[in-house]
């Protein structure tokens, strides 16, 4: 069994476990009383190359990487080095997550706000909205071509923006078949954990222009966020560099300095 599907099938029992303890109808409530979500491709199209900066406590390919006991804190630091969108990793068994880091990370900024999850059921994207996030992870690797399409749509019904990650050709296809606005290409290989950060260069140009694009994993330096750009994305995210690093909010600002390069304007997503 890969270690993807050992992270699915833990994730399915604890949303059995959640969805027996907080009934969908009180989600549903608690969705209703929220403030809508915040726009989240407006933002994406709007600047420079944004930074998409993430809560990670730890990982499966590299165990853990910081304590994090303050969610919140990290949270504005990111915010106040300019990241245009926060991520929070919500699974609890491999990354050390929890929907209290989402609930404690919505309360603490004023940017979008990212569920990072292995979402397998519409349940979950009600649990995000109810929590305050913006955005959610939708993996193409981990759905049918069904549930993909029903999940974008919930999401989408639901406000959130739907983040669709794609690791190669066929999952692009897909991605785009499904409607997805927002694509976010994984240098790591989910099956393997190898991260190649060639990934982005080799599959962007599979995605039509228009679509909003993210370079996710791997991102380490200013100097990527560049060759990132240059390969046209128009967002970085980015998680463990950021946990292990000394100053998080100095981090992100020279991720940001790098990304608003006037010079990178060029071929972005319009
Ligand atoms: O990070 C992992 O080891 C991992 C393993 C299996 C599934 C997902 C995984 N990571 C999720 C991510 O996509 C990253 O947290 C995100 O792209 C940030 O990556 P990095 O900057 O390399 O921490």
């Amino acid at each position: 069994m890969s270690v993807l599907d050992e992270i699915l099938d833990g994730v399915r029992a604890d949303l059995a476990e959640r969805q027996q303890r907080v009934p969908l109808e009180e989600l549903k409530e608690r969705v209703a009383r929220r403030d809508p979500a915040r726009d989240v491709l407006g933002r994406l199209r709007a600047r420079g190359v944004d930074v998409i900066a993430e809560v990670k406590r730890a990982s499966p390919s590299r165990g853990a990487l910081a304590p994090i006991d303050d969610p919140a804190a990290l949270a504005r630091e990111y915010e106040a080095g300019g990241a245009s969108i926060i991520s929070v990793l919500t699974e609890g068994r491999r990354f050390g997550g929890s929907l209290a880091d989402l609930d404690a990370v919505r309360a603490a900024v004023d940017v979008p706000v990212l569920r990072k999850d292995f979402v397998v059921s519409s349940y979950q994207l009600w649990e995000a909205r109810a929590h305050g996030a913006d955005l959610v992870l939708l993996m193409v690797v981990s759905l049918d071509q069904n549930a993909l399409v029903s999940l974008v749509e919930r999401a989408e019904s639901l406000g959130l923006c739907p983040l669709v990650e794609v690791h190669d050709a066929q999952e692009v296809e897909r991605a785009v078949d499904a409607g997805a606005r927002l694509i976010g290409v994984n240098n790591r290989d989910l099956r393997t954990l190898q991260v190649d950060p060639g990934t982005f260069a080799r599959v962007a140009p599979l995605i039509p222009d228009g679509v909003v694009k993210v370079a996710e994993s791997g991102v380490r330096s200013p100097h990527d966020v560049i060759e990132f750009a240059r390969a046209g994305a128009d967002a970085v995210l980015v998680g463990e560099t950021l946990v292990t690093g000394r100053d998080p909010r100095a981090s992100v600002a020279d991720l940001v300095a790098a990304g608003a390069h006037p010079a990178l304007r060029q071929g972005r997503s319009q």
